[in-house]
């Protein structure tokens, strides 16, 4: 079971919401995805125009845990008011902290990072930063209280995977609270590999959005998130440079 501050879930995938190329693709996605967590921009919401078009407006917001993040803001200051926002329409008291640093690789700006992660954990919130996948900063944002740490395997949308799946193994080792890899995670394999270094869960979008069949993939990533967490669990063998028979002769009488 995942635990992120007081709230409990039974599944490891956190889903984002954006860049379905339709409404119905989006909800069968979600559905058999099994994720009780879905993420969106709180900028992409009107949430206060219930007149306008709401691209949650398929899916039936009451059966999920809703995260919303601050993309869009380029400071501390900003992301507070955006997650005072979605708090304030009674979305959630959860956020996920996203601060652009550079437009080109969407990596996030880790001193407005921690600016924000302190700021809103005075405030009362649930605090999950979003981050790169550097080890001390991820110290950093643990010490400060935040709920979990969402270290990203590589660019938001590259599809490029893990990249740096030592630096992953340190962030998870001393880790004392949940690891959500978030960001660039490019197909089921991806997604295995995080949960066997002992990440806690994986969040998602392009992946699954930009696949050719959504769906298909969506239900491909929720089979790869509970084999690498069982594979985790079990234990994997140690790797060797040589061969060790599979059915080794010693002690059988010729
Ligand atoms: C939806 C969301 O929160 C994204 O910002 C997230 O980082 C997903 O990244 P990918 O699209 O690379 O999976």
């Amino acid at each position: 079971m995942l635990h992120i501050g007081p709230y409990r879930f039974n599944s490891r995938l956190l889903l984002g919401t954006g860049k379905f190329t339709d409404f119905n693709t989006q909800k069968e996605a979600v559905k058999i995805s099994e994720t009780e967590i879905l993420t969106f921009a709180v900028r992409r919401m009107n949430i206060f125009e219930p007149t306008q078009p709401n691209f949650l407006e398929k899916i039936d917001v009451q059966n999920y845990t809703l995260l919303p993040n601050t993309a869009g803001a380029n400071n501390a200051e900003e992301a507070v008011r955006i997650a005072n926002l979605a708090k304030a329409s009674g979305l959630c008291d959860m956020v996920k902290v996203e601060i652009i640093g550079c437009p080109q690789t969407l990596l996030p700006d880790p001193v407005e990072t921690l600016r924000a992660t302190e700021m809103l954990l005075e405030q009362g919130f649930i605090v999950l930063p979003y981050t790169s996948d550097d080890v001390l900063l991820a110290k950093r944002l643990q010490d400060l209280g935040c709920h979990a740490i969402m270290p990203g395997a590589s660019p938001i949308g590259s599809g490029m995977g893990i990249v740096n799946p030592l630096n992953l193994s340190f962030i998870i080792e001393q880790a004392k609270v949940p690891v959500i890899v978030d960001a660039g995670i490019g197909s089921a394999v991806d997604a295995a590999q995080a949960m066997e270094l002992g990440a806690d869960a994986v969040l998602l979008n392009t992946a699954v959005s930009g696949a050719k069949d959504p769906v298909k993939m969506a239900s491909a990533m929720k089979h790869a998130i509970i084999a690498g967490r069982e594979s985790f669990e079990a234990g994997r063998i140690a790797k060797k440079t040589y061969a060790t028979a599979s059915s080794p002769l010693e002690g059988i009488s010729k």
